[in-house]
């Protein structure tokens, strides 16, 4: 992933980050966090598919792997409360969603139950043929977004959201502003790929997303 790096042992959990209540040098040393501008993400981009040749499906299926991977660190099944624990992942309409799908197919693989909420769906045949694997894997997508917090909340034990990333501007239109506005109101964790959705690339980093201004133990996973 392109926009936030983590880079350490200490990343995978704000459990650990504050573990013995202490935020000392050493574990902040341990959990350095490079960022990229929007540019930089976005050149970065275009120097693997243009001068590496890489094609936007390996790039995906790459990703969505790696956030799957880190997700199943994170937040191990074994850890959950539920066997096989309940995981909702929401797709926006650009890559980030893509990112998404190849993620809840991995999870399932790792053991997880995940639900799909896929709003927005370009007719392009690389999302089309995710969705394909997706339903050919028996994960569910569900019609509508759950209208409450408190209803996600007890289906499920995490979110990710896999709604924008580096390509996002300007102010959340719909169906987007509602679904974040009822993601604010969740108790279980969210696992965000890339950034927290609505975040602008500026302003990851800086404890400040569109999901929320947020404190240090309680920032979003990025993944
Ligand atoms: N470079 C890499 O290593 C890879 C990154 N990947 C992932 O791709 C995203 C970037 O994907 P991209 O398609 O460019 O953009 P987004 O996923 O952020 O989505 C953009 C679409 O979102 C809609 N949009 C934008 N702003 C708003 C807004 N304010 N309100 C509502 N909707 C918004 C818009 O869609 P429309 O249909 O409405 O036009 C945009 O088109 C990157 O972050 C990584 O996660 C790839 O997997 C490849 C490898």
């Amino acid at each position: 992933q392109t926009i936030a790096c983590r880079w350490g042992p200490t990343w995978w959990g704000p459990q650990r980050l504050n573990s013995g209540g202490r935020w000392d040098s050493e574990v902040m040393a341990s959990t350095a966090v490079k960022y990229l501008s929007q540019e930089e993400a976005q050149a970065v981009d275009q120097e693997l598919f243009n001068e590496y040749q890489f094609s936007v499906d390996q790039l995906m299926e790459l990703a969505g792997l790696s956030c799957a991977t880190a997700i199943a660190k994170a937040y191990p099944p074994t850890s959950m409360s539920r066997s096989p624990p309940t995981v909702l992942v929401i797709c926006g309409p650009g890559n980030n969603g893509g990112d998404g799908l190849v993620c809840a197919r991995h999870l399932k693989l790792f053991g997880y139950e995940p639900t799909i909420y896929y709003p927005k769906r370009p007719n392009k045949p690389l999302f089309t043929a995710l969705v394909t694997q997706c339903q050919k894997m028996d994960i569910p997508f569900l019609g509508e977004m759950p209208s409450e917090p408190t209803m996600i909340d007890e289906l499920y034990e995490l979110v990710v959201d896999a709604i924008f990333g580096f390509s996002f501007k300007g102010d959340v239109r719909e169906p987007f502003h509602s679904i974040l506005s009822v993601l604010k109101g969740l108790t279980v964790p969210i696992a965000s790929i890339d950034i927290p959705s609505g975040a602008g690339t500026q302003k990851v980093g800086q404890g400040w997303g569109r999901l929320g201004p947020y404190p240090p133990d309680s920032c979003p996973h990025q993944v």
